[in-house]
């Protein structure tokens, strides 16, 4: 069985519609799926406060993300809306209060991919899914993109090869279906990463081409 813990922020549904397919996706692939939401910081900038009263009661019993969903998963999934050309607060609030299990290396390994939605086309999307892979890079986890070359990504709504990206237009709950069929393939390629991961790095088979010593002066002989 793979774990896959999927966080998010997300105030007008973008982000979470892309979450809920994304855990039926990993559902219906046989993982074993935790969704979890980022706490919300004081005063957030609400553009659309119906929209964001739906959700807050449609995600009333999703748990707050915390270090456990992280260190429990083999792979993890981070959504987020573009604030700014950047993740949104709330993730990078919850990323920065990692220190306890991304220092002693408890995150290494596990595969992990991003994803956001953002109102406008070329106005950010890309730019807050890197800049969560810069985090990603510090935990020294290995981040698993859509790559260009799956079918799915040639519709006309995809085509980030960073991962998924939807554009809203300020518009609730507006995900289309490219963009679901794009988060569906990278979830399942996430799963597959991940499997991979763990299956490799058990004990046996170790890396055979370098000697059992110059792995534990690594810390890799994990
Ligand atoms: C503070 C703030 C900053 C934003 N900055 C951007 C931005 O740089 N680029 C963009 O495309 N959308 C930006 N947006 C719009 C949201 O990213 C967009 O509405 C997104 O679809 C919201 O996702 P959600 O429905 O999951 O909340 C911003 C919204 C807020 C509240």
């Amino acid at each position: 069985m793979t774990n896959i813990t999927i966080v998010f922020h997300s105030r007008s549904g973008n982000t979470y519609q892309l979450v809920e397919r994304a855990a039926k996706a990993a559902l219906d692939a046989g993982a074993d799926v935790r969704v979890r939401k980022t706490p919300e910081l004081p005063d957030p900038m609400i553009l659309d406060q119906d929209a964001y009263a739906d959700l807050a009661a449609a995600t009333e019993d999703v748990p707050a993300a915390d270090l456990d969903d992280l260190t429990w998963a083999d792979a993890i999934m981070v959504g987020t809306p573009v604030h700014y050309g950047l993740p949104a607060p709330q993730i990078m609030n919850f990323i920065d209060h990692t220190g306890p299990v991304a220092i002693p290396g408890k995150l290494m390994n596990k595969a992990v991919s991003a994803f956001a939605s953002g109102s406008m086309p070329h106005a950010g999307q890309q730019a807050a899914i890197l800049a969560l892979h810069n985090a990603f890079c510090h935990w020294g986890a290995v981040i698993v993109p859509n790559g260009s070359a799956a079918a799915v990504l040639h519709q006309p709504g995809n085509g980030a090869p960073y991962g998924t990206g939807t554009i809203s237009r300020h518009r609730a709950n507006s995900v289309t279906e490219d963009n679901f069929d794009a988060i569906e393939y990278q979830t399942l390629r996430t799963l597959q990463v991940a499997r991979a991961l763990s299956e490799g790095l058990r004990p046996e088979p170790k890396i055979a081409l370098v000697s059992e010593e110059r792995l534990r002066t690594f810390g890799l002989d994990i």
